[in-house]
């Protein structure tokens, strides 16, 4: 009994461990609709390479500027965060935009140096109102991607949600930015809809 149960332990040790590399190449190119696969993001990075799908969250970010007709090519953007599903991708797309991007991150010293001389400023971090309202420069553009629990007794959940800036100083020197929630979050559901949508057109040849 105790034979066969160390050993069915040991293989389950092995199948509880979860390798994300493995998953992500796992998956069929064809039907990656969050847009994670290696090569996937490989060629969102790559001029004169498209890539089948583009990771949602970061799609719907550039959806936002394109609906809300802000301007991107030539501007100046700063991107905080640099995770494999939103930060990076975020930049890579704002590049593809000929934005001129600067990425901050945990190591970054000073950020808000960089963060004062963006147009164009996308927030991936999880730091509840990390960025200050004097920390943006007026009339940028601001989306939120951070959401972040955080407590309120007054609220029926215990908690409510905020983004990675602080919404009430940033609107005063902002000439847009996206709430939290009701912003990015909602914008994440639509764009995995429509890669969905994109990928069973393309299985089935449909225009
Ligand atoms: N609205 C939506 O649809 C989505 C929202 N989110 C939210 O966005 C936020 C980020 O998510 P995700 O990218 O997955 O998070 P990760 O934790 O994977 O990445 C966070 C990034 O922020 C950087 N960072 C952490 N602390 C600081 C700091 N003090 N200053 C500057 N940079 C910092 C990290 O730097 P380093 O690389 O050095 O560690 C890292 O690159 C979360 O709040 C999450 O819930 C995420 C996905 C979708
Ligand atoms: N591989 C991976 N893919 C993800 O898509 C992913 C992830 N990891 N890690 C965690 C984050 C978080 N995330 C959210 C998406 C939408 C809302 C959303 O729609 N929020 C509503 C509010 C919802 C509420 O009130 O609870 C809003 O912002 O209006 C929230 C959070 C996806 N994530």
């Amino acid at each position: 009994m105790e034979k066969s149960f160390r050993v069915s332990l040991s293989s389950w040790i092995s199948y509880q461990h979860i390798n994300e590399q493995n998953i992500l190449n796992a998956v069929s190119i064809e039907k990656d609709v969050d847009g994670f696969h290696p090569l996937n993001i490989g060629r969102l990075a790559m001029r004169g390479r498209e890539p089948l799908f583009v990771p949602c969250t970061p799609k719907g970010c550039i959806e936002l500027l394109h609906r809300y007709g802000i301007n991107i090519k030539g501007k100046k953007a700063v991107v905080i965060g640099r995770s494999n599903i939103v930060g990076m991708p975020a930049a890579l797309l704002l590049q593809r935009e000929d934005a001129t991007i600067s990425i901050v991150h945990s190591r970054t010293k000073n950020p808000e140096e960089f963060i004062r001389e963006a147009d164009i400023i996308i927030s991936a971090v999880g730091q509840p109102n990390m960025v200050r309202g004097n920390w943006i420069k007026p009339g940028a553009v601001i989306i939120d991607v951070g959401i972040n629990p955080v407590e309120d007794t007054k609220s029926p959940r215990g908690y409510r949600l905020v983004g990675d800036v602080c919404y009430e100083e940033a609107c005063k020197v902002a000439s847009a930015i996206t709430p939290v929630p009701g912003g990015v979050g909602p914008m994440t559901i639509a764009m995995l809809l429509s890669n969905t949508l994109i990928s069973a057109k393309r299985i089935h040849n449909f225009q």
